[in-house]
C-alpha cells in the first residue's frame, strides 16, 4: 500500500499541531526532548515520534491487515469480541455505539492481545482470523515488541519525570501478567463526499499508551479550552502517541488523557478506505487504577490540587477495561446510560 498513491491531506480544514519528538534522543534520554515530550503529555496528551524503528513492521501489519479484514464477514464473525466486556477478536462495522444516543460506529476492527501474540503458537486469551494466526510470530509478535519497547521507554521518562521510584510504572505494566495490552488493526469503508458519520465516536483511550499509525486523516482532537475539534494531519513514518485513562489517574491527572474521535478522511481522501493500526499499552490486570501519590510528592501534590477529581476508581484495570468495552457495544444497549457505562476519564467534567 504505497502511501503515495492517496492524494494529499487537505489544508482548508482545521488541524491541531503536534510536537514532533524524536524516539532516537529519547532513547540517549536527552533532556531537551524529554522535556518536549513531557510539554506535550502534560499540555495534550498528544504527540507525533519519529524514528520510532517499528516501519517496517508497522507496514507488514498493514498488509496482513488487509489480507484479513478481506475474508468473508461470516467467516470474521467466528472470531468476534462477544458482549462481556473481552477485547480481544474481531468488531464488525456498527457493533459499537459513537455515542449516548446509539449511532453506530462505522469501522471495523481486530484487535490481537499481546499475551496471544508473545505466547504463540500458545493460546492465551484466543485463536485469530487464519492469516493473523499465520502471521502471529512473523508479522504480529515483532510489531508487538517494537511497539512494547516504545511505549516502555516512554513509560520510564514519565516515571522519572513524576519523581516516581525507579521501575514504579513499568511495575504497573508487568509484560508477562495478563493484561488489555493489545494491537488494532482498524478499516473504515470509504465514505461519500462530505459524510461525516463517525467512525470512532468522542472517547479517551482506556490504557496507559497508544502507539497509532495512519496513513490517511480522520483523527480529531479536542483541545483543551476549544469547542471545536480539530484533525491530526498524517506525517508518513510517524507514529501518533497519546496518554490514555490509567496513566492519567497514575499520574494524579498530571499527564493527559485528551477526547478524540475518528471521522472519514477529508476532502479527496475520502474516497480511500482508511486503515489504522494502534497498540495499547495497559496495565496488568490486577493492578488498581488510582493515583500513586504515596510514592511521589509530586504526584500527591497534584491530587491535593484537584480535590473535585476521584482518583482512586476503587477498581482494577481489567474491570475498568471490561466496562468500558462492554457498554459501547450495541447489543447492551439499554439506554443513554449504557452510553454513560461505558466512559472514562472524559466523563469527568473536571477532566476538560
Ligand atoms: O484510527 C485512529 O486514528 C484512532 C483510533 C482510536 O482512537 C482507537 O482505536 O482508540
Ligand atoms: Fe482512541
Amino acid at each position: 500500500m504505497p502511501a503515495l498513491a492517496f492524494p494529499p491531506f487537505p489544508d482548508d480544514v482545521p488541524t491541531h499541531p503536534l510536537l514532533i519528538i524524536d524516539y532516537t534522543l529519547l532513547k540517549s534520554r536527552d533532556p531537551e526532548e524529554i522535556d518536549r515530550l513531557w510539554e506535550a503529555a502534560t499540555k495534550l496528551g498528544f504527540w507525533y515520534l519519529k524514528n520510532h524503528g517499528a516501519t517496517e513492521e508497522v507496514n507488514q501489519m498493514f498488509d496482513l491487515g488487509a489480507e484479513a479484514m478481506a475474508l468473508p464477514l461470516e467467516e470474521k464473525l467466528k472470531f468476534e469480541q462477544g458482549d462481556e466486556g473481552t477485547s480481544a477478536g474481531y468488531k464488525a462495522a456498527g457493533a459499537n455505539a459513537v455515542d449516548a444516543t446509539g449511532e453506530k460506529d462505522t469501522v471495523e476492527f481486530i484487535n490481537i492481545a499481546k499475551n496471544d501474540a508473545l505466547a504463540w503458537p500458545t493460546v492465551v486469551h484466543r485463536k485469530y482470523p487464519g492469516p493473523i494466526d499465520r502471521e502471529m510470530a512473523t508479522v504480529v509478535r515483532p510489531f508487538v515488541e517494537k511497539s512494547l519497547e516504545v511505549n516502555q521507554t516512554i513509560l520510564s521518562i514519565f516515571n522519572d519525570k513524576l519523581g516516581l521510584p525507579e521501575g514504579t510504572l513499568l511495575d504497573q505494566h508487568p509484560i508477562d501478567e495478563h493484561s488489555g495490552c493489545e494491537a488494532r488493526l482498524i478499516k473504515n469503508p470509504p465514505m461519500p463526499h462530505n459524510v461525516t458519520k463517525r467512525a470512532i465516536g468522542a472517547h479517551t483511550d482506556f490504557g496507559s499508551l497508544s502507539f497509532l499509525h495512519n496513513r490517511l486523516g480522520g483523527l480529531q482532537v479536542l483541545a483543551p479550552g476549544s469547542d471545536d475539534w480539530q484533525y491530526i494531519r498524517p506525517i508518513p513514518n510517524h507514529a501518533i502517541c497519546n496518554v490514555g485513562d490509567a496513566l492519567s489517574i497514575f499520574s494524579g491527572g498530571i499527564l493527559r488523557s485528551n477526547m478524540h474521535r475518528v471521522l472519514p478522511p477529508p476532502g479527496e481522501q475520502s474516497a480511500y478506505e482508511r486503515w489504522s493500526l494502534v497498540f495499547f499499552t495497559r496495565p496488568g490486570n490486577s493492578k488498581v487504577l488510582r493515583a500513586l501519590g504515596e510514592s511521589s510528592p509530586v504526584i500527591a501534590k497534584s491530587v491535593a490540587s484537584k480535590p473535585e477529581k476521584n482518583f482512586d476508581t476503587g477498581v482494577t484495570a481489567k474491570e475498568w477495561f471490561a466496562r468500558r468495552v462492554k457498554y459501547q457495544r450495541i447489543a447492551n444497549r439499554k439506554g443513554p446510560e449504557s452510553w454513560m457505562s461505558s466512559r472514562g476519564t472524559e466523563a469527568d467534567p473536571a477532566a476538560a
